[in-house]
């Protein structure tokens, strides 16, 4: 049958048919590398569900249920649509920022240096912020967009140093207050204000620092580390974990091996 299939259309249709087939992948693969780890993620786990017991209904035949779940289907896309503005628009940013030159892999060197030297850099000012009881809030722009983030600070855009990032966490000076942003290539804006988690099982003795921190990683998929002003302890909060008192040496292990590793993990995967 599949023999028949082929020698009935032409070598070009063929083409465009796995061209269609191939982009419908890259397509839902890309969506899914940028859902993974964020709210969006149990968000399509809910559609799957209810698609599928969309299809069970009518399948044995329940006219009411499948009805019920038809009206699911319709209305849920408008409820998607206001429920998750946010998220859309910034898909949709990121999807005007994308460059052909990020989708052929050819910055990933560029990207490693920047990245060991922006680890670094943090595990070194931690470090030195911890010494000195200087509190401290520094966001890891994973995959998904902080821009709404980064808008309730300010601006920085600058290269990122140790000077600068201790500078702006010094006590009673204008930007300390609130969390940096930071990506693989720069300080994006410091002063943010980041959502603060509501998650009763963390110890009361966590105040407002660590909470937003919590609170950024229960919504994206962002590295979180705090310096404690209090007790100078390191920790870090990811996908709505808090770990606490990290060693120079752990840091710059656990950020290494958990910030923007999809690339890394293709590229290993590719060499195998
Ligand atoms: N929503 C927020 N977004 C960003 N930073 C915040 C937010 N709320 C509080 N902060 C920061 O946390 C500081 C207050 O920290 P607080 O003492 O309440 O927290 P903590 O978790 O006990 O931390 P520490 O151990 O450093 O005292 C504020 O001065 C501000 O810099």
């Amino acid at each position: 049958m599949i023999a028949d299939y082929l020698s009935n259309i032409g070598t070009l249709t063929l083409i465009i048919h796995l061209l269609d087939i191939l982009l419908v992948w890259v397509v839902v693969y890309k969506l899914l590398t940028l859902l993974k780890g964020t709210r969006g993620m149990q968000l399509v786990k809910g559609i799957l569900i209810v698609i599928g017991l969309k299809i069970f209904f009518s399948f044995i035949g329940f006219t009411t249920m499948t009805y019920i779940f038809d009206q699911v289907v319709t209305w849920g896309v408008l409820g998607i649509m206001i429920i998750f503005q946010p998220e859309l628009r910034r898909a949709l940013e990121y999807i005007g920022r994308v460059q052909l030159s990020n989708i052929l892999n050819l910055n990933i060197k560029k990207e490693k240096d920047n990245k060991a030297d922006i680890i670094s850099s943090i595990v070194e000012t931690t470090r030195h912020m911890s010494r000195r009881r200087i509190g401290a809030l520094l966001v890891l722009e994973n995959y998904t967009g902080l821009d709404e983030y980064v808008e309730s600070g300010i601006i920085i855009n600058a290269a990122v140093s140790n000077e600068l990032i201790i500078n702006i966490f010094i006590p009673n000076t204008p930007l300390h207050d609130g969390a940096m942003i930071l990506n693989k290539d720069k300080i994006r804006a410091a002063s943010c204000v980041l959502p603060l988690s509501d998650n009763r099982s963390i110890a009361s003795s966590y105040g407002t620092r660590h909470r937003a921190a919590l609170g950024l990683s229960e919504l994206t998929d962002a590295i979180v580390v705090v310096v404690s002003e209090e007790t100078g302890k390191i920790s870090v909060c990811q996908n709505g974990v808090l770990t606490t008192d990290f060693k120079s040496d752990g840091l710059s292990k656990y950020l290494t091996e958990n910030w923007l590793t999809q690339k890394d993990n293709l590229l290993r995967d590719k060499s195998k």
